[in-house]
């Protein structure tokens, strides 16, 4: 069994963004691309928009008022016809009259009040067609694919997904109902696959398994998945199997452990011929905050998705410090650590909504929480 050195945990993490390539790409509609990782950059496909258009309700006008109403165009010097938001401005057009700043008399428009802009959409105001307006590497909001819509994409090149099996050890861990004194209840089904799916990745298969070292080995070595993260088990008891078994299967370590506080026991290691294998510690906040780390940037590699840098902080005077390791420590939005953050509690992460990573020295960073 190896005895692992804890990384520190910027070094950490570049190793996590280092140890996956991107798999590969497929196309898919727009309507099933929210959240995926663009591989193909998205041109405009025409002018956006493509056409001179009304801003306003009112009278497409041309020249100086009053104007003799005619129905459609085109305008000569004089003339106005009604249009709608969003209307063809008709040939000759040199303004929109709003509907509220005009009234009609008989066949003229007469102006009441002078309109301090002309209230037309000019051909390619937002973009020239063939400019890139999403590149490769994007992860797709909303707002991305409704630009890709107006850009007249259909399909979308996006990364191909890593699959992930989730492997939960723990002989204590019960599902459902009262757990008897030695048993918990289990942090982890409802939760770990959701965050992966939030991060990025297709969470295949999940599976439960005793504290027990053939049942680990097994578990990695059959997931067929590009991943697994395992919960719990990270340890040096003799409950403890997940770094025995990788040891069986000739792991390498990539982080054999992580100068965090909590989240210490995380690790990252790839078997030969098989999966990268994130090991998350049982303790319910030390998992969640150790897939946070190192989970994000694991997942951009495998999709090719570019990560921000994280925010920099000054340390708030009210947040110690840890002499040798980087505390992870849940905040508000103001930055106010809050309550009840042990290892073993979720209370603190659940009134959270992000994670100030504070190192022995130098400013803090912002860690954001996927769901907050
Ligand atoms: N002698 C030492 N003991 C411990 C050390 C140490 O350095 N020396 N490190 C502590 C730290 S830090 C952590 S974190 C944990 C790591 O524990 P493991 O990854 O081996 O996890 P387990 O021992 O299996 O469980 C720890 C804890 O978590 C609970 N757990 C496990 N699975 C679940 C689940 N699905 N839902 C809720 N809670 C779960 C489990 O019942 C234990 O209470 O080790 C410390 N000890
Ligand atoms: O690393 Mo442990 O995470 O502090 O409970």
């Amino acid at each position: 069994m190896s005895h692992p050195d804890r990384l520190a945990w910027p070094e950490a993490r570049r190793r996590a963004a280092a140890a996956a390539s991107p798999l590969g790409s497929e196309e898919v509609a727009l309507d099933q691309a929210l959240g995926r990782v663009l591989r193909r950059d998205v041109a405009a496909g025409i002018d956006i928009p493509h056409y001179a258009s009304a801003a306003m309700d009112g009278w497409a006008v041309a020249g100086p008022g009053d104007w003799q109403l005619r129905d459609g165009g085109p305008l000569r010097h004089g003339e106005a016809t009604p249009i709608v938001t969003g209307g063809l401005l008709p040939a000759g057009a040199d303004a929109v009259v709003r509907s509220e700043n005009g009234h009609v008399d008989g066949d003229r428009l007469v102006l009441d009040r002078p309109e301090s802009r002309d209230h037309i959409r000019p051909p390619a105001e937002e973009a020239r067609s063939g400019e890139v307006l999403v590149s490769a590497g994007t992860r797709l909001s909303p707002a991305h694919l409704a630009l890709a819509a107006a850009a007249t994409a259909d399909r979308l090149e996006v990364a191909r997904q890593p699959t992930v099996t989730t492997v939960f050890t723990g002989d204590e861990v019960v599902l459902a109902g009262i757990p008897a004194a030695g048993q918990v209840r289990d942090s982890f089904g409802a939760t770990i696959p959701t965050i992966l799916r939030m991060l990025g990745a297709s969470p295949a298969r999940s599976l439960r398994i005793g504290d027990d070292r053939e049942a680990t080995v097994q578990a990695l070595r059959d997931a067929g998945t590009d991943l697994v993260v395992t919960t719990g088990g990270t340890g040096g008891s003799h409950a403890d199997h997940v770094r025995r078994a990788l040891d069986d299967l000739g792991a390498d370590y990539l982080v054999p452990g992580l100068a965090s506080r909590p989240g210490g026991p995380t690790l990252l290691a790839r078997i030969p011929n098989g999966p990268l294998v994130l090991g998350l510690a049982g303790n319910p906040l030390a998992a969640m905050l150790g897939l946070l780390s190192l989970g994000d940037v694991l997942i951009a590699g495998f999709t090719g998705r570019a990560v921000a840098p994280l925010v920099k902080v000054p340390v708030p005077a009210s947040v110690k410090r840890h002499p040798e390791a980087t505390r992870l420590v849940p905040v508000r939005a103001g930055l106010d650590e809050v309550e009840w953050t042990g290892a073993a509690m979720m209370r603190g992460l659940a009134a959270a909504t992000g994670v100030l990573v504070v190192p022995p020295v130098g400013d803090a960073e912002v860690l954001p929480l996927p769901w907050a």
